[in-house]
């Protein structure tokens, strides 16, 4: 097999991300040596059962200890926390990355515990799955996903191509991107979607126990993709939504214009407006499933269970 790209990587948090990249990183070599610290005694104690780290003591100095990528893969609002109690074992030289579904708000709030001559290096795998905790991870979670880096402008070189390559190692797609921009595509692409699955089934939910009996019952495809998506970690998402406000807002402001649009031209029986919106939206769809990109059933077909 290649050379590891790094000699230890640290992931704090083993979640579905941290426990995915541990074992990813064995699989295919990405380091030679993978250390996992998460806050929970009982994830730590599950860790070390299924045996996804080389160092799972749950003791900071020695997790971090030879680290030269740390990643941080906690909820978002935990970040800062994590940042500060990390800091003082943070090695000269290392990486410090993280996989934060929203990124302008983690560098504000990480970025000031960063020791000086340790490159921090914000990123986010575009892959998930509506799962969370250790055993939900699995080795090809990041197969052919975009895994976005976001650098600040004075960033090491090669500090950048060290993580890049880590990603590539593993099985991602990579490319750089300002955090702003990253904040609001992702508003559109991922948090705006979550928000109106989360909303659609707590409308049903709100309707009373004849008619969500009947909603479970005669559920049809539509509102069934809704669910899973419904289903996903309220912990992860409360956080996404309360660090990126700003761009959500935004995408929430556009959303309910269409929508009031939609409203308008069904009251007005608007059948061409109806058609020509859809056949519009039915285009996206095809250029994204040409593109490889579609994730309906997220990498089910493809887990890899050895791990
Ligand atoms: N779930 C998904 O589909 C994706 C999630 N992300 C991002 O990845 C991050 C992690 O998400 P998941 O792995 O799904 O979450 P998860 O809920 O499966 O795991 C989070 C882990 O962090 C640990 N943790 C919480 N506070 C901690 C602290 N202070 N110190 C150390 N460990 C702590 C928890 O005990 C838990 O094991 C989030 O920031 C999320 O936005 C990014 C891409 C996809
Ligand atoms: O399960 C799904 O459909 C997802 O959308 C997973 C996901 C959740 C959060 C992210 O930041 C990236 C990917």
């Amino acid at each position: 097999m290649a050379e590891p790209i790094v000699q230890r990587v640290a992931l704090v948090g083993a979640g579905l991300i941290g426990s995915s990249i541990a074992r990813a990183a064995r699989e295919y070599g990405a380091a030679r040596e993978i250390a996992i610290l998460d806050a929970s005694d009982a994830v730590m104690a599950r860790v070390r059962e299924i045996g996804i780290a080389d160092e799972a003591s749950g003791d900071p100095a020695k997790a971090l200890a030879g680290a030269d990528l740390v990643i941080i893969c906690t909820p978002v609002g935990v970040c800062e926390t994590v940042a500060q109690s990390i800091a003082p074992f943070l090695e000269t030289g290392a990486i410090l990355s993280d996989v934060g579904s929203v990124k302008s708000a983690v560098v504000a709030q990480v970025a000031p515990h960063v020791p000086e001559g340790v490159h921090f290096i914000p990123a986010h795998p575009i892959a998930g799955t509506e799962f969370s905790g250790p055993d939900a991870g699995f080795a090809t979670l990041f197969q052919n996903r975009w895994c976005l880096l976001t650098p600040p402008e004075d960033a090491d070189a090669a500090a950048v191509e060290t993580l890049g390559a880590f990603w590539t190692r593993i099985g991602a797609k990579v490319e750089a991107m300002s955090a702003d921009h990253h904040d609001k595509v992702l508003a559109l692409t991922s948090h705006l979607p979550h928000l109106i699955a989360y909303n659609i089934v707590g409308t049903a939910e709100d309707f009373g126990e004849q008619t969500r009996s009947e909603v479970i019952k005669f559920s049809a495809s539509g509102f069934r993709d809704f669910t899973r998506i419904a289903a996903s970690d309220p912990t992860m998402w409360r956080d996404i939504f309360l660090n990126n406000r700003e761009a959500v807002l935004e995408m929430l402001g556009r959303f309910n214009e269409d929508l009031s649009a939609l409203q308008r031209m069904i009251r007005r029986g608007d059948g061409q407006g109806l058609f020509d919106f859809f056949a519009r939206t039915r285009a996206i769809r095809r250029s994204i499933v040409e593109q490889g990109q579609d994730t309906a059933a997220p990498d089910f077909g493809r887990r890899d269970k050895s791990a």
